[in-house]
């Protein structure tokens, strides 16, 4: 464990350092979050370009955050499991299938919250 940043006592003086060190590592490792990422970015880029109001700006940057925490979660609870039980085993199963089932229903929450946001400003577009 690095502990060089760490105080004399053990206790971590700047814990936000190994919460980035967590982003960084599953933005490195795991393809599936870089391309939350990627969706994240379009998004982003979308509402600029529509120049969306602060209210369509929250359900986006909430929906955003919804799928990204679910995908760090699923990670962790898939790194835990491989760590604690690396053979095959059906309760294994069960919980990674769980886990990755609350991503999936955060992409389908935020994939219908994005139509509802940016169909009525495309309609106002073309019109
Ligand atoms: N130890 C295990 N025992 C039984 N089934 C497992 C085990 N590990 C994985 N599986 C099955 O394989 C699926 C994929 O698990 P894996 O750990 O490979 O995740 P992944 O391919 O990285 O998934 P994700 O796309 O969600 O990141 C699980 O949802 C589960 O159905």
């Amino acid at each position: 464990m690095n502990l060089a940043l760490n105080d004399k006592q053990g206790k971590s003086v700047f814990g936000f350092i190994h919460a980035w060190n967590g982003l960084k590592a599953i933005t490195r490792t795991e393809r599936n979050f870089r391309i939350h990422i990627m969706a994240a970015v379009f998004a982003v880029a979308a509402g600029l370009a529509f120049r969306l109001s602060v209210i369509k700006w929250s359900v986006i940057i909430l929906v955003i955050g919804l799928v990204l925490i679910a995908e760090i979660l699923n990670t962790a609870i898939e790194k835990m499991l491989d760590y604690l039980k690396p053979d095959l085993h059906p309760q294994a199963k069960f919980i990674k299938d769980l886990a990755a089932g609350s991503v999936l229903v955060s992409a389908v929450i935020a994939v219908l919250a994005g139509m509802l946001v940016f169909i009525p400003e495309l309609y106002k577009l073309f019109r």
